[in-house]
């Protein structure tokens, strides 16, 4: 093996596709047990790799040369193999910084709290502290003598400004969970999570609710991974790489989900966006159809609403957690904000609006049988598409034109 990342689990990672658009090798993923890792480390086959979770503390007895800035963080994340002896060194500090600058969240002068205590958190630790921060506190589900619990963070710390999350803590699959509830933050001015899958985690989104600035891990992964091939190939890359790599991904991993009234054109408009875009389309109603075996309509007729809505429910919580989707949603999906929420993790919501004259009504839709049901549908819930959209897609004209103004939504969504 010459590059590649070792740690315990990482099926979630993207270190692979990131790595081999910045540069030429192939780039291994390699997930060993403790044992497994003790002996890879003592054989020493390979040219350079990046560590990750829980192997940032526990490779530093291995190496030959610790970088002074690794050393004093206390955890390395990128070994180089040169000549016989193993160099370390840190770039999620790097990652970390690049992060906070490009968001314009600066710690000077400000109260941090920073929620974890494993190899990550320390890089930050580091970052805040040599951009001026005034004081950081660690919070730590376990009582320790270094850290403050959760409890006391409630009790004494709703003052701080700037929250981070380092713990797994709303990664997937485990995406409802958010590791903080931020109410009571009064002071609160930014969120940021070196969790990038989801893309938004709740902690992120919950954030954004807040109105402060609120930044997912993506670009701290892109970021130090950046630097990590620059030490691996001894050559500076451009940062403008991290920006086009970011918006790549984005535009590859992130999901489109279509919201909109009953009949609006969300089936018709995303089977062809998903085409355009390369992605796969997920229409919601129709995996409904396909798990209860029958109509919309008639389980309706037979089982009511509001067990339709569990369905649906579980059914947007399933496609929430996966990648690279156009999402077709059923018109009622708004009615619940958790959907909305769930939809928002790896999606950018459009609202495809179409005049009430020109929806379609009837045609299997219990709910909007005729033009009538459908408008007194309209009214009631304008309010809820309303708060749900990130944008408005118009669907006035043709198809072809709809799907012109979705795309070109979509894009501006995404830069
Ligand atoms: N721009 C458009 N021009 C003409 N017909 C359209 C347009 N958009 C959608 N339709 C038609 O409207 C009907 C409802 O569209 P559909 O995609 O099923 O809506 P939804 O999934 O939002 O309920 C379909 O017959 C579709 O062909
Ligand atoms: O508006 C609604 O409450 C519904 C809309 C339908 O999907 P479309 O929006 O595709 O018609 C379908 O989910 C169900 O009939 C309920
Ligand atoms: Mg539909």
């Amino acid at each position: 093996m010459r590059y590649g990342l070792i740690g315990e689990k990482l099926g979630h990672s993207f270190s692979k596709i990131i790595h081999e658009q910045l540069a030429d090798y192939t780039y291994d993923l390699i997930p060993l047990s403790t044992e497994a890792f003790h002996h890879f480390m003592k054989q020493r086959d390979f040219h350079a790799i990046n560590v990750t979770i829980p192997y940032k503390e526990l490779v530093m007895p291995y190496l030959d040369c610790i970088d002074p800035k690794a050393a004093a963080i206390g955890a390395v994340n990128t070994v180089v193999h040169r000549g016989n002896k193993l160099y370390g060194y840190n770039t999620d500090y790097d990652g970390f910084r690049y992060m906070l600058m490009k968001h314009k969240v600066n710690p000077k002068g400000k109260k941090v709290l920073l929620l974890g205590r494993g190899g990550a958190a320390k890089a930050c630790i580091a970052v805040v502290k040599d951009m001026g921060v005034e004081e950081v506190l660690t919070v730590y589900y376990k009582e320790n003598p270094e850290t403050i619990t959760y409890q006391v963070c409630y009790e004494s710390h709703r003052d701080a400004q700037i929250i981070i999350n380092t713990t797994p803590v709303g990664m997937y699959p485990n995406t409802e969970e958010s590791p903080i509830d931020l109410k009571g933050f009064g002071n609160l001015e930014a969120v940021v999570d070196v969790v990038y899958n989801p893309l938004r985690t709740k902690f992120v989104l919950d954030g954004f609710s807040k109105g402060v600035t609120a930044v997912g891990g993506l670009e701290m992964l892109i970021g130090q991974a950046k630097c990590a091939v620059e030490i691996f190939l001894g050559r500076k890359m451009e940062n403008t790489l991290i920006q086009n790599l970011y918006t790549a991904l984005l535009e590859e991993r992130g999901n489109l989900v279509l919201i909109g009234m009953s009949g609006c054109g969300k089936t018709t408009l995303g089977k062809m966006a998903a085409e355009r875009l390369g992605k796969v389309f997920v229409d919601i109603d129709e995996e409904i159809v396909m798990e209860i075996g029958m109509s919309i309509k008639e389980y309706f007729s037979k089982m009511g609403e509001s067990s339709f809505r569990l369905i649906e429910r579980a059914m947007v919580q399933k496609f929430s957690k996966q990648n690279g989707l156009v999402i077709a949603t059923g018109g009622g999906v708004i009615k619940n904000e958790e959907n909305i929420g769930d939809l928002k993790q790896n999606g950018r919501i459009l609202w495809v609006k179409r005049d009430v004259s020109l929806l379609e009504s009837g045609n299997g839709r219990p709910l909007a049988p005729d033009a009538e049901a459908t408008a007194r549908l309209y009214r009631e819930r304008l309010p809820l598409y309303e708060r749900a959209a990130e944008m408005v897609c118009n669907n006035n004209r043709t198809a072809e034109d709809g799907l012109k103004e979705l795309l070109d939504k979509y894009n501006q969504l995404l830069s």
